[in-house]
């Protein structure tokens, strides 16, 4: 069997706040093939950035913990290591890009400089070829060497998006982790910062793991798909076997919620979800409220992982049965 890139094994994350335990991440299973690009789609707290961060070893603590699982990276389980240890790995050859690039970004010193100093951190070269790589950089995601001496404020939230992309690329990272790497951005810079990050994904070969609540980003980027809801994934599969054979009745869901296409752009639209409140939740039930087929087992245990062909997974009871959605 192919090795994979990156192999998250059972991961449990709790946030202790105010006494009161969150498990935000409840026992996940994800792999991602050398450059693949998985979208791990969810509604706000379903658990995407805290999966993000246990990868990248940045789980606030407190008021988080990773209380259990494993993560393997290139064949090399990298959680537990020392914070000096991990610093090696991130920013180098795994990197992230966050939702709101302004955070990311340092406001006193030019963009140039702070591609640069990633490279130097990172590839360990001399300070021109720094400088070269960082240029070069800049112009792969489309801005002019010119602005290598600008500082952030001075770039539209696209441009500063694009110079976080050239930051996380700098160094040919083998895994990138995007989250929500355009939400924050109008529709139209949105398309240009997709159809720039799928051009650099082919040309350096970089897996990704793109965060989004938008199937229509997916569709546009990704290569397969893993649905989280709750803290656990339930369903995953290549691009084709979950749009094309939704198993899930919660990964239906989302697809109904989405609108229509748009026709201008043929291209599906943002879908906004929201979690449903716990409390209308049957005690200890997995399923959404909207779930039309929630039975009394759905209630009370937690389905198993069913592989209803090869790749593509479903936590669902109605999955075992081979019902329909
Ligand atoms: N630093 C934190 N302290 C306490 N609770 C947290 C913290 N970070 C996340 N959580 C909780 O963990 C759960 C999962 O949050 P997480 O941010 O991973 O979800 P998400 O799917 O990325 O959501 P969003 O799309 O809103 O970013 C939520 O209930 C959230 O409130």
């Amino acid at each position: 069997m192919e090795k994979n890139l990156l192999e998250i094994k059972n991961l449990v994350v709790q946030y202790v706040v105010d006494g009161e335990t969150v498990e935000a991440v409840n026992g996940i299973d994800l792999e991602i093939g050398y450059g693949e690009t998985l979208g791990l789609v969810g509604e706000t707290g379903a658990g995407k950035t805290t999966t993000a961060l246990s990868v990248m070893g940045l789980i606030p603590n407190p008021p988080g913990r990773m209380v259990s699982g494993e993560i393997i990276y290139d064949g090399r389980t990298i959680s537990g290591l020392k914070e000096k240890e991990y610093r090696k790995i991130r920013g180098g050859e795994i990197t992230m890009i966050f939702q709101d690039p302004m955070t990311s970004l340092n406001p006193v010193m030019t963009v140039g400089e702070q591609i640069a100093e990633v490279v130097r951190l990172h590839a360990k070269c001399s300070r021109l070829e720094a400088v070269e790589r960082a240029v070069r950089m800049l112009e792969l995601v489309g801005i002019t060497s010119e602005r290598y001496h600008q500082y952030p404020h001075e770039f539209s939230g696209g441009m500063k998006q694009r110079v976080m992309i050239a930051i996380a690329l700098a160094c040919t990272p083998k895994l990138l982790i995007a989250d929500e790497p355009t939400t924050a951005l109008d529709v139209t810079i949105q398309a240009q910062v997709l159809e720039l990050m799928n051009k650099l994904k082919q040309e350096f070969g970089t897996a990704m793991l793109l965060i989004t609540h938008d199937l229509g980003v997916v569709a546009e980027v990704c290569d397969s798909v893993a649905i989280i809801y709750a803290g656990e994934i339930v369903e995953r599969g290549s691009l084709s076997q979950v749009y094309g054979g939704v198993c899930h009745p919660y990964t239906q869901g989302l697809f109904d919620s989405l609108p229509d296409l748009d026709e201008e752009s043929e291209r599906l639209k943002t879908i906004q979800g929201m979690m449903p409140d716990p409390s209308d939740l049957p005690r200890g039930c997995k399923f959404h409220p909207r779930c039309p087929n929630c039975t009394d087992q759905c209630k009370t245990e937690n389905p198993p992982v069913v592989e209803v062909e090869p790749g593509h997974k479903v936590k669902c009871w109605l999955a075992q049965e081979g019902g329909e959605p």
